[in-house]
């Protein structure tokens, strides 16, 4: 069994991200935020793929939390579907609309290429990227870490404390947040923060619940 295994089977508290699978309008390259959309046929076997990962690397979650819009909760059941025993038979489910993704305001729906060329490629680099820079009428990073951190304090840093394995399957941006918190990256650091979709990082975390050391999976090679 891998040490990523062991370590995922500790006494101490572990907590995964992943960024949902390919939605509809990631295949499309539109802007997303809030819009409810669907993941697509890519994105069904990209959330299959992660859900067979993480059993490989032999993680049994006590709680699985999603945002509010379905791409999250679509990833989560197609991760289930795959890999039913990564969740325990005690499992919690929550669903916080803090972890949505960050909200891009008017350029919701709208194609990002094309927006580059109308504001300029630098300008919409930071609006994506950049920490305090807000797309019109939409949430700036800052804005949506505020929101997310405020959640994560509240609702499951007592689960790290208490030892939990916890799955957050969420989005590209709320994910680079608390991603920014719990490693303290310095706003001038985080334009370079990526999370692809289908993307699983885990954070591990010390007995008393201070967080540790962040690592990816890879696909373990699978023996016989
Ligand atoms: O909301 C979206 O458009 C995407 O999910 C994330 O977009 P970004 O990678 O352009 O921030």
């Amino acid at each position: 069994m891998s040490s990523s295994s062991n370590a995922s089977q500790s006494g101490n508290a572990c907590l995964v991200m992943v960024r949902h699978g390919e939605s509809v309008y990631n295949q499309k390259n539109l802007f997303t935020g809030w819009i409810d959309c669907s993941l697509s046929e890519n994105g069904v076997a990209e959330a299959r793929r992660v859900g067979k990962l993480l059993a490989q690397h032999g993680f049994v979650f006590d709680i699985a939390i999603t945002s509010a819009l379905k791409r999250s909760w679509e990833t989560l059941m197609n991760m289930l579907l795959e890999a039913p025993n990564i969740v325990s038979d005690q499992l919690l489910v929550r669903r916080y609309q803090a972890f949505n993704e960050r909200h891009y305001g008017d350029l919701q729906g709208k194609n990002k290429e094309e927006t580059a060329q109308l504001f300029g490629a630098e300008q919409v680099h930071r609006w994506r990227r950049g920490f305090e820079d807000r797309p019109p009428h939409g949430e700036s990073l800052k804005d949506t870490y505020e929101r997310v951190v405020a959640c994560y304090q509240q609702e499951v840093a007592p689960v790290v404390q208490a030892g939990k394995k916890i799955l957050i399957v969420a989005h590209g941006n709320s994910l680079r947040a608390l991603k920014m918190y719990l490693e303290n990256i310095p706003a001038e650091k985080i334009s370079q923060v990526e999370f692809a979709t289908g993307e699983a990082q885990v954070f591990d975390f010390d007995a008393s619940g201070k967080y540790l050391a962040t690592r990816k999976l890879h696909q373990e090679a699978v023996v016989g």
